[in-house]
């Protein structure tokens, strides 16, 4: 519906709109793996690397990000906002809700408030988190027992800060997290425009 002007006084339609990270902050790598094929669908399914979020997520994950600035590191964001049609490429390639969330219910990156990301140091090496990426097996859970302490250490690291900051870790996924005040918001599938 349209927004009003009080609503958007309150700042509920204003925080929930869909804004490119990059207009607001310099501070973040990118290294989006859908817009490659370097990625478990062997396919590029995004047109650009844009790391589009609805803007509450912006604001929770700069601040996340300014404290691990002060630590040394930086975030590098492997996926943001998804459209719900890509979402159903994955699920037909990986049809388990453990790895890849079912479409028919959507995902939070399908709702602008979930992010794929790693650490990495000023020099931008990569923090090791015990896996790759999408990484689909226990390895990647951060309740695995077999990762090295620098692995556990990395790992939460990267979770103590996130949920500090307004996000829920996925306990299957070291690299995936989701806003808690946006799990509720509705599934889109606009996708953003390229330059
Ligand atoms: C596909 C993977 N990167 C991911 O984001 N998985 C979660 C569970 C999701 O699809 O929401
Ligand atoms: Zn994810």
């Amino acid at each position: 519906s349209r927004p009003t002007l009080s609503n958007i006084k309150n700042n509920e339609v204003s925080d929930s709109i869909f804004v490119d990270l990059k207009a607001y902050s310099d501070d973040f790598v990118y290294d989006m793996k859908y817009a490659t094929a370097d990625n478990f669908l062997k396919q590029k399914v995004y047109d650009c690397a844009s790391c589009y979020l609805r803007l509450k997520t912006v604001k929770s994950l700069i601040k996340a990000n300014e404290e691990f600035i002060k630590k040394g590191y930086k975030i590098k964001l492997y996926d943001c906002y998804r459209p719900l049609d890509i979402q159903k490429k994955m699920w037909a390639i990986v049809p388990n809700s453990k790895y890849v969330a079912n479409p028919a219910k959507g995902s939070i990156h399908n709702r602008g408030g979930a992010i794929d990301i790693t650490l990495v140091t000023a020099n931008g090496s990569e923090l090791d988190m015990g896996t790759a990426f999408d990484h689909f097996g226990n390895e990647a859970s951060h309740s695995y027992k077999g990762v090295s302490k620098q692995v556990k250490k990395n790992r939460n690291l990267l979770k103590s800060i996130m949920t500090r900051n307004g996000f829920n870790a996925f306990e299957l996924e070291w690299w995936h997290y989701n806003l808690k005040v946006g799990l509720k918001d509705p599934v889109s599938n606009t996708k953003w425009i390229c330059d």
